[in-house]
């Protein structure tokens, strides 16, 4: 096992009734890697999100998280170790203002570890803390409006803020520009650049523009096996993966 992984997934396996959906799947991410899972519907994106996440348990093999199994481990324990997973925009309070919603995210994040009295002499610091990430998210200027009336492409990056927000250093993102137009993919690509620096970044992304625009390496996912791993350069000339997958996505693009 190298000891800079910050996840790695060993003969991982998932079935749902008699289905195997994930079938051994074993990937090693580097500490600080961006790293993309591709692959087409149904292949098992989102089942293997849940393994590792801890929402799903899997019916054999192991996920680590900087070296430390995670067997048994309740997804808001995954968390407080350091791996944190968007959820979709139903995860923002839309009355709440920008600033009160990354405010409770940190509260969430923090709160089992202080005690009321602790929080209220803490609470300057959350405010700066919360102050900081919206500064990162580019929000500064929307701090006091009700999240519900943000564009869609800023609820994102809120979202993404949130997601931030525990100061997880393993960031998991579900198709990050779904549904966005070229600018507002633009924009948050540049996002998650930009608040996944020196982080180690997992993401689901149909979009190919943004797979190959942001990631270190990519995997493979067909039939619930991983076909290909490498760098995007080596991905894309790999003909297992034209063959499977990449040729016909590619072509869809033109
Ligand atoms: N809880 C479940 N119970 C039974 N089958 C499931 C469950 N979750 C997923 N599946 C099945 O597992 C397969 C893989 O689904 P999954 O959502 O992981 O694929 P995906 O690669 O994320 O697809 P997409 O790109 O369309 O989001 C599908 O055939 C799906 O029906």
């Amino acid at each position: 096992m190298s000891a800079a992984a910050a996840l790695q997934l060993e003969g991982l396996r998932k079935s749902f009734g008699k289905t195997e959906i994930i079938r051994g799947v074993d990937l090693s991410i580097a500490k600080g890697e961006r790293h993309a899972v591709i692959g087409p519907n149904g292949a098992g994106k989102s089942t293997l999100f849940n393994l590792i996440t801890g929402r799903f348990p899997p019916t054999g093999g192991k996920v680590r998280l900087h070296g430390q199994d995670l067997a048994g481990l309740a997804p808001f324990q995954i968390n407080r170790m350091g791996l944190s997973r968007s959820f979709q925009i139903t995860n923002i309070f839309p009355k709440m203002s920008v600033f009160e919603n990354v405010r409770c995210s940190l509260l969430w994040a923090k709160g089992y570890r202080y005690s009321f009295w602790n929080m209220v002499s803490k609470s300057r610091d959350l405010t700066q803390a919360a102050d900081a990430i919206l500064e990162q998210i580019n929000l500064t200027e929307r701090r006091e409006l009700p999240a519900g009336v943000l564009s869609y492409a800023e609820q994102r990056a809120l979202e993404i803020g949130i997601t931030m927000a525990g100061g997880a250093d393993v960031i998991m993102l579900d198709e990050p520009t779904a549904g966005m137009s070229h600018s507002e993919t633009d924009y948050i690509v540049d996002l998650i650049r930009q608040v996944t620096e020196n982080k180690t970044l997992i993401m689901v992304e149909h979009d190919m523009g943004v797979v190959f625009g942001l990631a270190d390496r990519i995997s493979v996912l067909v039939y619930g096996e991983i076909v290909a791993t490498g760098r995007p350069e080596e991905v894309r000339a790999n003909p297992k993966v034209q063959e499977a997958y990449l040729g016909a996505a590619l072509e869809a693009e033109h």
